[in-house]
């Protein structure tokens, strides 16, 4: 049976954390890109990460960091892994991974009228490729897909057995299965589509779950 990973993103206090729970997500991430609605400080992240619970992998969203932040931040916290939302180059991927032990998530986004990102030369020090929309303002947790065909575009450049490439953008229990259903997507990444007012939404985030499961069992 296929098993799509879910990860859920953009946790801000304890009260949502919990919610995540009794589902368990694959993943659950929280945001250190200076200056977004979804912002933790290291100190919050570490009181956060007393709640996650113990079978889900904590991540770090970070876009464009230095070297020194990435220190700076495992000095601080336990994570897992981070994930990498700017434009960060093959060559700091490499400097990050040979230094640190974490699992890299390296996002490509995914421009409207802008060719597919190449990903090829980043395989060897990545572990995830998560494609995600992006305008020319502003990336990440904007609650918009982008067109999912260049999810094959994408795939096409890889060899067969390669990385798991994970899907984002404006995702929610409504779209998920017909993108399980047309992409198979390997993983799922949303922080917009879980949540009401702002704030984590324990339904919509069990109907999410309930949804991929429907989809993977087919
Ligand atoms: O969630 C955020 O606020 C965020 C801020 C800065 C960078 C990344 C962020 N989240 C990531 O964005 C995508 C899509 O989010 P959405 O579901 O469309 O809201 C996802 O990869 C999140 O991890």
């Amino acid at each position: 049976m296929k098993k799509t990973t879910v990860k859920m993103c953009g946790f801000q206090t304890s009260e949502d954390v919990k919610k995540a729970i009794p589902l368990s997500p694959d993943y659950m991430g929280f945001i250190l890109v200076p200056g977004r609605t979804r912002t933790v400080s290291h100190t919050t992240l570490q009181n956060l990460l007393q709640h996650v619970p113990d079978k889900s992998k904590r991540i770090a969203v970070m876009q464009n960091p230095s070297f020194q932040d990435v220190a700076a931040l495992m000095h601080a916290v336990q994570i897992d892994g981070i994930q990498l939302h700017g434009n960060e180059s093959v060559l700091f991927c490499r400097e990050i991974k040979n230094h640190f032990d974490l699992q890299l998530i390296k996002v490509f986004h995914i421009e409207e009228g802008k060719p597919v990102p190449l990903v090829k030369e980043y395989l060897p020090w990545i572990d995830v490729i998560l494609l995600d929309y992006a305008n020319k303002n502003k990336r990440g947790g904007q609650g918009v897909s982008f067109d999912w065909r260049q999810i094959v575009e994408v795939k096409n450049q890889l060899p067969s057995a390669t990385l798991p490439v994970w899907v984002a953008g404006g995702l929610h229990r409504g779209n998920v299965g017909a993108l399980i259903d047309q992409y198979a997507p390997d993983g799922i990444d949303l922080s917009s589509g879980i949540e009401t007012n702002g704030k984590k939404d324990s339904m919509k985030m069990r109907q999410l779950i309930d949804e991929v499961s429907r989809v993977d069992e087919k």
